[in-house]
């Protein structure tokens, strides 16, 4: 695998596993499921500590999932939490013809029902840089209602997206849908429809979007999988051989059985394992 790992091609793992990364519904993205845990299946540390579960090897190849991906897909608790880049940087450097090439970076999409992203964060100042695309941050307009704390909040939220606006961020707004799958004990009003949100961001002509966490945002594909609602179809885990304890940040308590995943290849890179497994849609 180490020649692999150097290669200026995707290692042979990610084509087994995601083929030609086409979505059998022309209305929705590609969609791979993927981040790393501990053995204990946590993301994050105590307080939602950022963890570098990932080793080198395995960390390089998150690196070709995202340039083989059109979207990077995030949840707003992984924006503010870790303020992360979401751009390519831990691949051999590509030199053809003599000319030295870029990877493509993937453009990053932020769920943000109620904008708190910052305008400074890095995935707005690396597009300024040119060292990654522009974010597309997902939201809805806050539902109108007669009370004056929650018209305020309207009004705060105008402001909020005319200041990511000002930045060269563009926000997506999708409707509000309280039919939609909810995880139990979440409060509608800052989850979005996934379905909805996959929908959307096909119709922007994204046709493959690789979901890089966090915990929330794993749980509601896994939780809409677990009710027959298959919104990815691959999933891509690395597992890093470290006990994270109780005080971590999970995302499978909620969960039960996950009926069509099914293995497709595992891989040993480095000091971790990674699972690939296809989801039938
Ligand atoms: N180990 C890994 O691979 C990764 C770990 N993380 C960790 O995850 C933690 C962040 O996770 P969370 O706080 O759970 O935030 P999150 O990144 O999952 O974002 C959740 C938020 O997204 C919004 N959202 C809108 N629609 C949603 C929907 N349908 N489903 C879920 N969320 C929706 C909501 O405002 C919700 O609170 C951080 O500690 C971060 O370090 C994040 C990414 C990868
Ligand atoms: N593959 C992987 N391994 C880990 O150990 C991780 N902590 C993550 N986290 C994800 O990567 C984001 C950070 O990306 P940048 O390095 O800033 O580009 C982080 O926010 C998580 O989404 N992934």
């Amino acid at each position: 695998m180490s020649s692999e790992a150097e290669s200026q091609d995707p290692p042979a793992f990610l084509a087994s596993v995601l083929g030609r990364l086409v979505s059998s519904d022309p209305t929705l993205p590609y969609v791979t499921l993927t981040f790393a845990q501990s053995l204990d299946a946590k993301v994050a540390g105590r307080g939602g500590l950022q963890l570098i579960l990932s080793g080198n090897e395995s960390m390089k190849m998150t690196h070709w999932m995202r340039t083989m991906h059109e979207g990077i897909l995030i949840g707003v608790g992984t924006a503010v939490n870790d303020n992360p880049q979401l751009n390519v940087r831990h691949l051999p450097f590509p030199a053809q013809g003599g000319h030295m090439q870029h990877y493509h970076h993937p453009r990053p999409l932020v769920l943000d029902p109620n904008l708190r992203i910052s305008p400074k964060c890095k995935l707005i100042y690396n597009a300024s840089l040119k060292a990654g695309e522009t974010p597309w941050i997902i939201s809805a307009r806050p539902a109108k209602t007669e009370s004056a704390v929650e018209s305020q909040d309207g009004i705060d939220w105008e402001a909020r997206k005319a200041a990511l606006e000002k930045t060269g961020a563009k926000v997506i707004l999708i409707e509000r849908d309280p039919s939609h799958m909810l995880i139990p004990n979440s409060d509608s009003s800052s989850y979005l429809s996934m379905s909805a949100v996959l929908r959307a961001i096909r119709a922007e002509g994204i046709k493959s979007v690789m979901v890089e966490g966090g915990a929330r945002v794993i749980l509601s594909f896994l939780h809409n999988a677990q009710e027959g609602k298959q919104l990815f179809d691959s999933l891509v885990v690395t597992v890093a051989p470290v006990i994270v304890g109780a005080h971590g940040v999970g995302y499978s308590e909620l969960l039960d059985d996950i009926p069509g995943l099914e293995h497709v290849r595992t891989e040993a890179l480095g000091k971790d394992v990674v699972f690939g497994m296809k989801a039938m849609r």
